[in-house]
Formats: structure tokens, C-alpha cells, sequence
């Protein structure tokens, strides 16, 4: 990213807190944070000036001004301690303050418009590790951000002071040329300038290459991180594929990529660090170097010799900010690069996938659902239904059969509202409760009663009907489990949590229900006793099953047959309802 384009990007992202609701205490702490920053400027002038008189008492033997200086330099310090430690307080309150605001706006952005969703379709590596965006990249932000920008201020205030005492202290300089003398006003200041512009254009020649270093090093830590969470949420499945050489493999692919490019970082630091070393050390002699001149011609004395070096490393530190901040300023950018990536799918995936792909929803008073021309496709263009129109009335149950892959799940999704490559018109009967169930539903790990209500109850419900409905779910076992907290997805059989998830919708009592192959992994005569469940405790309850068993057929009274091609049948009313 260019640079405009970087710094317009991290106004973007700061702007939101910096006029948000929270503003007033944000800009408040920073003003404190300003004023303290002031504080240590006026401080070291302070120490300055004392260097000038404390080198000058020594030189005059003057004992009384020794003890005063003494004195003066103790008080002086007591008060540099106070104000630093209020400084760096004051400046973590805010660090802590903003960064929560962000997180919480990130979290709101990415879980809003289930966007976390539709960024997996999107599949692009830009907008990949969420995570590592939500709770990493804002850190960084933050704290990069306040650093810098204080850092900054602080440093254009302690260049403005010095350069004022070290330009009283230059005198004028005459430069021999020929028969003419040149008179130079303040040349301390403009030495130190000329040494830093050189000092700051090295180090950005070459540190450049940091910048992408330190953008590739994060991706690869998380994809790194990423792999290893795979296997611990799929050990099962890898330890009966005795899958553990493959997945070797993977881990040290990834952490290749780590080495190889953390090589790469340490070769730049290397030669960096050569370069800010000696700069850094040259300075202190350079300074002597420049004042020299006016000591030994007397127009100094030795404390304002002490003054001018002591100005002269003030001002030389302020000027060389690029120099000292260039690795944090190179992994600003990246964080910015990465955030405003971030933000920017975001806004892809909220979008429509493109213009053609749009589904409008209405919702009606009837109480039947209406689909009208309603086109399904792949993200890859491809149409799996085409233009299909059909109608359910409430009370109505329906299975959605055909080929693996003809777009069974696909249609339920499109009908949840979550698949974008989709067209078409969708009637949904309004102020009704709707509930789709997938095959796998999520076990949240907590305790095994709010597993049961997950996402949450409105009202708590009581224990005798959470038992009663365990038994009907034919989990007795999990009775005398509800409060045991565990990773219920791992220690449930895929049956069992098939089963939860009945448990789910009994509690739940949704108008309508979609069921993805919800009972895939149970026996047929528990999916009998589950689905028979359904017209008896939830008699109002329309059902749409996607599924491959034959026996499912008994459980709905209309079937909608897709032939993987686009096409589809429906054929109404071939079944008693049960
Ligand atoms: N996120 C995705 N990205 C790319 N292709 C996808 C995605 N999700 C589904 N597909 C493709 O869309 C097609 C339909 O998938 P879908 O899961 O709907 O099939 P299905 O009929 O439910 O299959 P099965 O009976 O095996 O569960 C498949 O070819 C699948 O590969």
C-alpha cells in the first residue's frame, strides 16, 4: 500500500472511536496524556539548563553552588519520576479504552449479517485468520498507533525546545571561503539536521523490505496456529485415518514458511542494526565533534559544553524518530494493511455476490411459503435448480431428495438466507418461528443444560421439562449431566448429538422446521421415534427434510426430487402423514 493510502486507511479504522459515543473520555485522557508529554519536555529543558550550571560550579570550585545544584537536581528528578509514571498510566488507560472499543466493533461487524459465514465463501487469503485480525491485529493497532503518534508529538516538542537552546548556544560560525568569511547562524541545529536526513534515508533504503517481511511473518504464525487447531478439533477422525505423517507434513510446511521468512527478517535486522548502532554511537562523538570549536576558542564554557551535547543528543534522538521507530512503523503499516483488508471483505461478503444473485424475501400474513423462480447456483456459476416455483402450506411436510451434491443443503441454505449465488422470490410467513438443523449441529462448550437451550433460552426453563424431553429423545443417561461442563462435541457420539438437537427443537417449538439430513446418524427406529415425536408435541410445526434414507419417506407427505442438472419435480401428497 501506498503510503497516502496507508495513512488514509488508519484514519479510517481510528476515526469510528475518535467520534463515537466514548469521544469525550478519549480525547479527554489524551489531552492528559499531551499535558504530561509536555511535562517531561519541560523537565529535561530544565535538566539542561542544570547541566550548564552544575558543570560550571565544578569548574569554579563553588562548594554552595554545588550543594544547590545538588539539591535542585534532586527535586528535578523526584518530579520526572512522578510525572512519567502518570504518563505511562494515563497513556495504558487509553491504550485499554480503545482497544476494547474496536474489539467490540469488529466482533459486532464480523458477527453481524452472519458475515463470519459468508467470509469462508469467499475463500480469499486476504480475509483470512478472523481471529487473528480480532484479537492480535487491534492490539497492535492500538498500541503501534499510540506509540507512534505520541512518540511523534513528543519528539517535534523536544526537537522545538533544544533547537532553541542549541541554536543560542551555536553563536555564529564563520566559514573560511578564500578571502571571505561565511557567517553561519545556528549550525549545531543545521548539523544535526544534515546528520539525521542522511541517517533517516539509509535506514529507509534498507529496512523497506520489512514492511511485506512483517505482513507475511503474521500470516504464516497464523495459518501455522491454524493447522494445529484442525487436528485438535478433528483428532478422532486423523487417529483412525492414522492420518499423523500427513498432517507432519502440514505443520512443518507451514512452520517452513515461518523459518524461511523469519531468515529473511533477521538478514534485514542485521544490517539494520549495524546501521542504527553506528549511527547511534557516532552521534555522541559528532556532537563533541561540532561543539568543539566554540570550546576551545573560549566562547563556551565547559557546563554550556556539557548543555550543547546534552541539546545536541535531545535533538539528534527527536530528528532520528524514523531511525528508532522504522521497525514498529513497517509492522504499523502491515497491521493497517492487514485491519483494512480485514474491514474491506467484510464489506464484500455483507454485499451481494453480485447483482444477479439476489433473493427477495417478503413477508406475508399467509401462512404457507411461497418460492417463485428460484435459481441455485455454484460459486462457480454453475446452476444446480433452476427456476423453481413451488408452494407449502403450513402444517405441510415436504423431504428434498437426489444425488449427492445435486444441491440439497445448498437449497436449505439459499432458503436460511445464507447462500448469496441464489435468485429469485421467497414468501415467508411472517411473525413465525423458523429453525434449520444441520447435520452436525454446534455443541458449545459449556454446561450440558445450556447445550440443550443453545443459543439461549428467552425464558430459563425448568428441570422437569428438560428431563422429560431427554427421555423423549431417548437420552436418559444425560439426565444427571446438566450441570457437568465438557467438550460436548467430542465426547457425544454423532447420534447423540443428533439427538440434542431434537432436544433443541422440542424446547424451541418452531412453526417451521428445516432438518439437513438431521438424523443421518441415528438407527432407523430412533429416527422413527424422533420424527414421529414431531406431529404429536409440535402438531403445528411444518417440516422440510433434505436426506438420502428411503425410511424418511414415511415421515413427509410431499417429495421434491433434484436431478443434480438443474432440473426438479415435485410430487405432492404421496404419503399418509404419519
Ligand atoms: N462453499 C462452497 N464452495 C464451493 N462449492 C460449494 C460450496 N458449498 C457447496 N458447494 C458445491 O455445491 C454443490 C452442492 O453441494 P450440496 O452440499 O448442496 O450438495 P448435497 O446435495 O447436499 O450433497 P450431499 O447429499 O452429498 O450432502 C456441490 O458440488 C458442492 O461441491
Amino acid at each position: 500500500m501506498r503510503r497516502a493510502v496507508v495513512l488514509q486507511s488508519a484514519w479510517k479504522i481510528a476515526k469510528a472511536y475518535w467520534f463515537s459515543n466514548d469521544k469525550w473520555s478519549a480525547w479527554g485522557l489524551l489531552l492528559v496524556v499531551i499535558a504530561l508529554n509536555l511535562g517531561l519536555v519541560y523537565i529535561s529543558v530544565l535538566l539542561n539548563v542544570w547541566q550548564g550550571t552544575f558543570y560550571q560550579v565544578l569548574q569554579n570550585y563553588n562548594q554552595a553552588g554545588f550543594i544547590r545544584a545538588v539539591g535542585n537536581f534532586t527535586l528535578l528528578v523526584v518530579l520526572l519520576i512522578i510525572v512519567r509514571g502518570y504518563q505511562v498510566y494515563t497513556r495504558m488507560l487509553l491504550h485499554i479504552q480503545w482497544r476494547s472499543w474496536l474489539t467490540e466493533k469488529y466482533l459486532a461487524d464480523w458477527l453481524r449479517y452472519k458475515t463470519y459465514y459468508r467470509l469462508k465463501l469467499l475463500a480469499n487469503e486476504e480475509a483470512d485468520n478472523p481471529d487473528q485480525r480480532i484479537s492480535e491485529d487491534v492490539e497492535l493497532f492500538v498500541s503501534l498507533t499510540l506509540r507512534l503518534s505520541i512518540d511523534v508529538l513528543q519528539d517535534i516538542l523536544t526537537v522545538s525546545s533544544f533547537v532553541v537552546i542549541l541554536w543560542n548556544l551555536s553563536g555564529i560560525l564563520y566559514l573560511p571561503l578564500g578571502r571571505f568569511h561565511l557567517p553561519v547562524y545556528g549550525y549545531l541545529v543545521w548539523a544535526a539536521l544534515v546528520y539525521a536526513a542522511i541517517g533517516t534515508y539509509l535506514t529507509i533504503r534498507l529496512g523497506h523490505p520489512l514492511v511485506r517481511l512483517d505482513y507475511d511473518q503474521q500470516r504464516y504464525e497464523a495459518d501455522f496456529r491454524f493447522s494445529l487447531v484442525r487436528v485438535r478439533e478433528n483428532a478422532e477422525s486423523i487417529a483412525f485415518y492414522n492420518g499423523e505423517m500427513q498432517e507432519k507434513k502440514t505443520f512443518l510446511r507451514h512452520f517452513e514458511n515461518i523459518v524461511n521468512n523469519y531468515l529473511k527478517i533477521i538478514t534485514v535486522r542485521k544490517k539494520l542494526t549495524w546501521l542504527t548502532t553506528t549511527y547511534s554511537h557516532a552521534s555522541i562523538i559528532f556532537g563533541v565533534l561540532v561543539a568543539s570549536p566554540r570550546y576551545f576558542r573560549n566562547q563556551i564554557h565547559l557546563g554550556q559544553m556539557f548543555q550543547v551535547i546534552d541539546a545536541y543528543n535531545h535533538v539528534q534522538n527527536g530528528f532520528s524518530f524514523v531511525i528508532d521507530s522504522f521497525t514498529r512503523l513497517a509492522q504499523w503499516r502491515a497491521v493497517v494493511n492487514r485491519l483494512n483488508n480485514f474491514l474491506i471483505y467484510m464489506e464484500i461478503a455483507r454485499a451481494e455476490a453480485s447483482s444477479s444473485y439476489q433473493i427477495e424475501v417478503s413477508r406475508q400474513p399467509r401462512r404457507g411459503l411461497t418460492l417463485k423462480a428460484i435459481n441455485v447456483f455454484r460459486p462457480d456459476g454453475y446452476n444446480l435448480i433452476k427456476n423453481i416455483t413451488l408452494t407449502l402450506d403450513s402444517n405441510e411436510s415436504l423431504l428434498i431428495i437426489g444425488p449427492s451434491g445435486c444441491g440439497k443443503s445448498t437449497f436449505l441454505r439459499t432458503l436460511a438466507g445464507l447462500w448469496p449465488y441464489a435468485n429469485g422470490c421467497i414468501h415467508v410467513p411472517d411473525k413465525k418461528k423458523v429453525l434449520f438443523v444441520p447435520q452436525k449441529s454446534y455443541m458449545p462448550l459449556t454446561r450440558f443444560r445450556d447445550v440443550l437451550t443453545y443459543p439461549g433460552p428467552t425464558q430459563p426453563v425448568e428441570d422437569a421439562v428438560l428431563k422429560k424431553i431427554l427421555l423423549t429423545c431417548h437420552l436418559p443417561h444425560l439426565i444427571d449431566r446438566l450441570e457437568e461442563t465438557l467438550d460436548w462435541g467430542q465426547a457425544l457420539s454423532l447420534g447423540e448429538q443428533q439427538r440434542v438437537a431434537f432436544v433443541r427443537i422440542l424446547l424451541l417449538q418452531p412453526d417451521w422446521l428445516f432438518l439437513d439430513e438431521a438424523t443421518s446418524a441415528l438407527d432407523e427406529n430412533t429416527e422413527k421415534v424422533m420424527y414421529e415425536s414431531l406431529p404429536q408435541l409440535l402438531p403445528h410445526t411444518s417440516v422440510i427434510s433434505v436426506g438420502h434414507r428411503k425410511t424418511l419417506l414415511n415421515y413427509h407427505r410431499n417429495r421434491l426430487e433434484l436431478d443434480g442438472k438443474g432440473g426438479w419435480q415435485l410430487i405432492p401428497r404421496f404419503a399418509k402423514p404419519v
